[in-house]
């Protein structure tokens, strides 16, 4: 039996003696969910600590726990002991710390070596070289070969995939070829043992038909990504022959056996493939470079393939090391490099581990160089490192939540899209396939074209499932690409970690590399700079003007507060230009590839005719960028000469600041990076993107949607908002608006602007509807003529949904279509996701329904907001009042709102609001 629980003491571990000799033991204290449970199932009372006893080597992992920390001991014996039931572990068990964190393959390899090695990478991410490139393209060989492509075909291509980074670090693509083919050579003379043939491909079908998903029946299969629910690991095997792991590795090993870091990789992945029903008693490491070496001159065995069996010992061992990882992650402890062997004169890191020492002042058994940062500076480092690590527990939360809730729940938490229809699987070019489905449902989710998923025939654990892109997503239909032909059923979000781990790398990279200029004015010991700009840039607004002029002139920063409708875009666009004007090379950023898009449309007509279009880059992925930018796209597959002079030879880059985080990103440098929508972006996101320019302009506004963060601490505040409060004298406010009617404008202007909100023009100011072509006030209801509105529903005291809302909304909409308003002309905001699909069912196809996350940065002629409130206030929507300052500013000649006056009024702020919408 299992047993779960939180550790509720402290633990002690000490000897006893037994019939076997001395002997180590641990009693852990737990409170589980369900309390002790007598063999006769008698109900007990929950929460009572029941006594787990740990023995022998397991108590190694008993001195990791800390009271609060969650403990599993899988196949645990009851224990009677004096008229109490405990108990203990047996010689099957496992003991699992904290197994809800799940620990990476790689990360416990990289703790094998040195724990401290596993820190530092993680703090300074991997590096763009070249033994890095090829290792991965020979493992994307690796795959393509057991996918059946040819050898020469299969190289070609992926080197070519590759031009870009092939470029940035000046190889050329004949010999990384060769490069790549002699490693490969061990990979074919190995593989004639079996390829991943029809008859597998068969196999691996007929065992999906059995719905009992068992690696072990396939002989063979590229690679999978692999998740443990119980041991808390997870990682990509790069493939699996007969049930049992192999993995790839580039170096060249002259002994009989693996290297044991490997050996301890290999065994992460059959406790992975164990748990999904394999029984594995090998693994196999592959290690290429071996087929590369020249008989004569090397001794030592040179075959490539080493097997070993893996004994329970091993496996355990594995879970132990694991154990220490998760402990150490939450505990927040940073690793010394004492806690392992490895000698740190043989560490390639050696350099990097005490300069990180010496600079962050951490004790390390390499040592410390340099002066340790400023103690504000070491804690800043401090507090938003544990702030991403909170984040990345929350990730991790996510990961949890694909077993721990049914699939019922995953959709109707838009995680998961369910009841898809298998339809049909081809075959790509490529060794890859195309599989499509049928949606019998037309639910909601927050999975969108472009996005990574887990592609499962119905559970993304326990099922079959695959890592698949998501070519097309329509009402009818979903189109995929995946390695392997997963009978797809079900898709679930994929809960990534890169965002969390660039934003360390970031961290890392604005304190430990920063420029002590920047870090003086990030920390407010110096006051930014500015020259003084001569020329007039905007001739009809003057806040704008002045906020190109502080662009332009900044030495520092410069900060661009801009409310809703008042030519933020236009103002970056503007600022850009004189920049290029003067011979800069700048970086064009922000949180989504939408806004980098849009800021790139409006910049493409003030740079028509200023330079060459070629020197105007965009860099993204294929599904990112939006078409009609697509012609800006660089490329990353090509010739690598050509690739990089494209690059090098582009003025402006415009590219996400997730993007910024990349290795090709991080390779270039810019006189200025402009950040739209900064207030929300974390401080560490920002950074992604202004560690590459010497100077930066930030435009955002922090009274509209702050920085999404799963985890609440220092995350939600943006650099932007932090900035405009340290040196208000940086920043300008642009105060003139383009969008609102004046009636539409004055609340927001009053509650969020301390009324310095105005229209930019007479016509701005006295727009109605009555301006739309075919639009007639007059044929609309008397209460509905004035531009603010309101609509007062008792509500259906549902807490996510209001159909009553929801059917008012419809007539609402068939009004404003009866006066002649386009459809495509309203939009809907509600403040959950289920009241969304309820409006949308009502409402006609056109109008657009959404929260007010999607539609920051947009705008209609009408706006109906639902409330969905009865009696109490509830919900995103009312947690936070900068959240009805966007909605209620997204429409430029109607806004109607919908709600319960009795809940509204009981709140000041909505209190006011109804005021002004009923005046
Ligand atoms: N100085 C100006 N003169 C004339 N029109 C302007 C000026 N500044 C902005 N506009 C116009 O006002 C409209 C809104 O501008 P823009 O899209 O730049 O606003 P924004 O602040 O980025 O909006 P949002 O708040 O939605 O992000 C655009 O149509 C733009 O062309």
């Amino acid at each position: 039996m299992d047993v779960r629980g939180t550790v509720a003491d402290d633990v002690e571990v000490r000897s006893v003696s037994t019939s076997y000799g001395e002997s180590d033991l641990a009693e852990v204290r737990l409170v589980t969910d369900d309390g002790p449970a007598g063999e006769d199932d008698r109900p007990v009372e929950a929460h009572e600590p029941i006594t787990v006893t740990l023995w022998n080597k397991w108590t190694e992992s008993a001195e990791l726990l800390e009271p609060g920390m969650e403990l599993l001991v899988t196949d645990a014996e009851i224990d009677e002991y004096q008229g109490e039931t405990r108990y203990k572990t047996t010689g099957d068990s496992y003991v699992v710390v904290e197994p809800s964190f799940l620990v990476n393959v790689t990360a416990i390899r990289n703790w094998t070596e040195c724990p401290r090695l596993y820190y530092l990478n993680k703090l300074s991410g991997v590096p763009l070289n070249y033994p890095v490139v090829k290792g991965t393209l020979v493992h994307e060989v690796f795959g393509d070969l057991l996918r059946g492509r040819e050898l020469e075909e299969s190289i070609d291509a992926r080197v070519e995939e590759r031009g870009l980074q092939l470029g940035l670090l000046g190889e050329d693509p004949e010999s990384v070829a060769e490069d790549v083919r002699q490693n490969a050579s061990a990979i074919e003379g190995w593989l004639e043992q079996g390829r991943l043939t029809e008859e597998d491909r068969a196999a691996t079908a007929a065992d999906n038909s059995e719905r009992a998903f068992s690696p072990a029946k396939s002989s063979w299969r590229s690679e999978q990504l692999l998740i443990s629910e119980t041991f808390g690991i997870r990682g990509r095997a790069d493939a699996i022959r007969r049930g049992a792991p192999v993995e790839l590795k580039t170096g060249k090993n002259l002994k009989k056996e693996p290297r044991f870091k490997d050996k301890v990789q290999a065994a992460c992945y059959a406790l992975l493939l164990e748990e999904h029903g394999g029984d594995v008693d090998t693994g196999t490491l592959l290690y290429t470079k071996n087929s590369a070496l020249d008989r004569n001159e090397e001794t030592g065995d040179l075959t490539p393939a080493k097997e070993f069996s893996m004994g329970a010992g091993l496996l355990k061992y594995v879970v132990r090391l694991r154990n220490e990882i998760a402990a150490a992650e939450v505990a927040g402890d940073v690793p010394t490099g004492y806690e392992g062997n490895a000698k740190c004169e043989y560490c390639f890191e050696q350099d990097t581990c005490m300069v990180v020492s010496g600079r962050l002042d951490q004790e390390s058994k390499a040592g410390q160089i340099g002066q340790p940062l400023p103690a504000e500076e070491r804690e800043f480092f401090e507090r938003f490192s544990h702030a991403i690590e909170e984040e990345r527990r929350e990730v991790h939360r996510e990961y949890a939540k694909l077993w721990e809730q049914s699939p019922k729940e995953r959709a109707d938490d838009d995680r998961a899209l369910i009841d898809l229809e298998f339809a049909e699987k081809r075959p790509l070019e490529e060794g890859r396939w195309e599989l499509r489905a049928r949606r019998t449902s037309g639910a909601n989710s927050k999975i969108r074209e472009g996005d990574l998923v887990l592609a499962s025939d119905g559970h993304p654990v326990r099922g079959q499932s695959e890592l698949a892109r998501i070519e097309r997503l329509d009402e009818d239909e979903v189109v995929l690409t995946a390695d392997e032909p997963v009978e797809v059923t079900r898709l679930d979000v994929y809960p990534s970690e890169l965002t969390t781990d660039r934003l360390l790398v970031a961290l890392h990279d604005t304190l430990l590399k920063g420029s002590e200029r920047r870090k003086d004015v990030l920390f407010g010991r110096a006051e930014p700079e500015f020259d003084e700009p001569e020329e007039t840039f905007i001739g009809n607004n003057a806040a704008q003007d002045e906020a190109v002029r502080k662009a332009v002139g900044a030495r520092d920063c410069a900060l661009i507060h801009g409310p809703p409708g008042t030519g933020k875009t236009y103002t970056i666009a503007r600022a850009i230009r004189a920049m290029v004007e003067r011979g800069e090379r700048v970086l064009l950023s922000a949180f989504t590839n939408r806004a980098v898009d849009n800021a790139l449309e409006a910049l493409l007509e003030q740079l028509e005719g200023v330079i060459e279009e070629d020197r105007i880059v965009r860099v993204g992925s294929e599904s990112g960028v939006r078409e009609d930018m697509a012609p800006y796209r660089l490329e990353r597959a090509g010739d690598p000469e050509e690739r990089l002079a494209e690059l090098e030879n582009a003025q402006v880059v415009a590219a996400t600041t997730a993007t910024c985080g990349s290795r090709i990103m991080k390779e270039q440098s810019f006189d200025a990076a402009l950040v739209d929508e900064a207030a929300q972006l974390t401080e560490p996101g920002t950074f992604a993107a202004i560690n590459l320019a010497e100077r930066f302009v930030l435009v955002g506004d922090h009274e509209q949607l702050p920085p999404v963060v799963r985890a609440e601490n220092e995350l939600t505040e943006s650099l932007f908002e932090r900035l405009v409060e340290l040196h208000p004298e940086a920043g300008v406010m642009l105060d003139r608006q383009y969008r609102m009617n004046q009636r539409i404008q004055a609340f927001a202007s009053r509650e969020f602007y301390d009324g310095k909100l105005r229209p930019a023009e007479p016509e701005v100011a006295a727009r109605t509807l009555d301006d739309l072509e075919g639009v007639s006030r007059d044929d609309l209801p008397a209460e509905f003529r004035d531009p603010v509105a309101f609509v007062d529903v008792e509500g259906d005291d549902e807490r996510y949904t209001d159909s009553l809302e929801a059917a008012r909304i419809a007539e609402l909409i068939a009004a404003y279509e009866a006066a002649g308003v386009d459809p495509a002309d309203v939009g809907v905001i509600a403040p959950f996701r289920a009241q969304v699909s309820e409006i949308s069912r009502h409402v006609p196809e056109g109008v657009a329904v959404d929260t007010v996350d999607r539609f920051q940065g947009s705008s209609k002629e009408v706006i109906i907001v639902s409330f969905t409130a009865t009696g109490t206030l509830e919900g995103p929507i009312f947690e936070d009042y900068r959240r009805i300052n966007v909605a209620l500013t997204r429409p430029k000649r109607a806004l109607v709102l919908v709600g319960d006056s009795g809940a509204l009024s009981s709140d000041p702020v909505y209190g006011r609001m109804l005021e002004w919408a009923r005046r």
